[in-house]
């Protein structure tokens, strides 16, 4: 097994974890995405990603789970390692994006990597160091809302100050052309980021072929499409072999797009359930009653959906209650997910990325083919351990209004 396994990934979450993937595929790559390191192994392919629940986690628990990933990669005799986190740097200032960067270069004992969270394709952008969404800086744009990881700065080497030891340097396109400048002037201080121009698919390409021999490398999912070496292998989608029509959508997401795709699908007149906080937090609501519903809507597509994704969350106080609330929301939508595969549900469908993890979780598989692309960065995934069920994790912001409908067809 040793040196055939050309990239592992860290994804941050499981939905990035999903986008990366589908981006590697995209590049021609064979990718097996596993959300347990252990026991999974020989594995068949070119990439392995692993995706794990540490964005939002202590930073110890963030750590351990890191070398978790390091762990298997050594023993995969894996080549490069990518740490990918989310394209809107989703992170508080005491948030994990630093000290995992910080914890990899030095475990990984390299001089210096890049922050490259752009994904162009999806509206993600950086230019002198600055983090714009859809063209507005990103503390101006929907995420300045985010209720888990709301975001206060655009400039990248300010989001890292409270989170790394390491200084950042911005990288402008003329320096990339002679990246060996940018980069002796920086060595100065000892390690370091680079955070290079990055607002076009072909920056991503240049700034591979700046730095194509990297150890470590950190961003979003955009750049992983320009790692080359798949030796021109066309695209390989991963088909499931299940009966689809019977699915769900489930949206513990907060963001702005979730809330539009929801409005969208309702509009059309399919079925919903919206869970609302205050009932959740008296106990007034069950997952047996959403699942009862779910099945007497059967063979029509229900969404269950909290009712955060229609409020403004900058004015919710995170307080205790909110983290309770945050915690049921999460809990509740695991709980459908269960019901509904033990139901033998064929497609499961789950908005937001923190809400991802509880579900995948909960459903306890280990390793993942990845299927079509419903969306840029959101592919269906099969898992290896039953052929027969498809699973979308679609990031908060990812999609368009249609994202849902596009999700129950089956045409590409
Ligand atoms: N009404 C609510 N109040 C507090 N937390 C909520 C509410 N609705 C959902 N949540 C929680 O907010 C988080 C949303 O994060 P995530 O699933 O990553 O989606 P997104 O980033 O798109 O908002 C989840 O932990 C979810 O359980
Ligand atoms: O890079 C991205 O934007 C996504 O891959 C991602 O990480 C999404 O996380 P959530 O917005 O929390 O779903």
């Amino acid at each position: 097994m040793m040196g055939n396994i050309k990239l592992g990934v860290i994804a941050d979450d499981f939905t990035g974890a999903s986008d990366a993937a589908s981006f590697l595929v995209k590049a021609g790559y064979r990718v097996i995405l596993l959300t347990d390191v252990r026991g999974v192994q020989p594995l068949d392919c070119d990439c392995v990603v692993v995706a794990q629940k540490i964005r939002s986690v202590p930073p110890k628990e963030a750590i351990r789970q890191v070398q978790a990933a390091l762990g298997l990669f050594r023993a995969l005799g894996v080549e490069k390692v990518y740490y990918k986190y989310c394209s809107t740097f989703d992170s508080t200032p005491k948030g994990n994006i630093g000290i995992i960067g910080d914890y990899l270069m030095e475990a990984l004992d390299v001089p210096y990597t890049l922050l490259c969270p752009s994904l162009p394709v999806n509206g993600r952008t950086v230019k002198d160091g600055r983090l714009y969404v859809n063209g507005q800086p990103l503390d101006e744009s929907p995420m300045r809302n985010h209720p888990l990881n709301p975001m206060w700065d655009s400039y990248i080497p300010n989001l890292m100050k409270e989170q790394s030891g390491y200084p950042c340097y911005v990288l402008d396109r003329e320096t990339l052309k002679q990246p060996s400048k940018g980069v002796n002037e920086a060595q100065k201080t000892g390690k370091f980021y680079l955070v290079p121009d990055y607002e076009t698919e072909e920056d991503g390409r240049a700034i591979l072929a700046a730095f194509p021999d990297l150890r470590l490398y950190t961003g979003g999912s955009g750049l992983l499409e320009y790692f080359g070496g798949a030796g021109g292998r066309g695209e390989t989608v991963y088909k499931s072999e299940g009966d689809s029509e019977k699915a769900v959508i489930l949206c513990g997401s907060c963001s702005e797009m979730s809330g539009r795709q929801i409005r969208s699908y309702i509009e059309k007149g399919h079925p919903f359930v919206r869970i609302d906080s205050e009932k959740l937090l008296a106990g007034e609501v069950n997952a047996e009653q959403i699942f009862e519903t779910v099945l007497q809507n059967l063979p029509e597509t229900t969404v269950v959906y909290s009712d955060g994704v229609e409020k403004n969350m900058s004015g919710v106080a995170r307080d205790e209650t909110f983290t309770k609330l945050s915690t049921l929301f999460e809990k509740l939508l695991a709980d459908l997910s269960e019901k509904t595969l033990q139901a033998g549900f064929g497609k499961i469908v789950v908005a937001g990325g923190e809400t991802s993890g509880a579900v995948t979780l909960r459903l306890n598989y280990h390793a993942y083919h990845i299927g079509r692309v419903i969306a840029p960065g959101v592919p269906m995934l099969i898992p290896v351990e039953n052929p027969k069920l498809q699973l979308a994790l679609k990031s908060g912001n990812f999609g368009d209004e249609e994202f849902f409908t596009k999700s129950l067809s089956e045409e590409k």
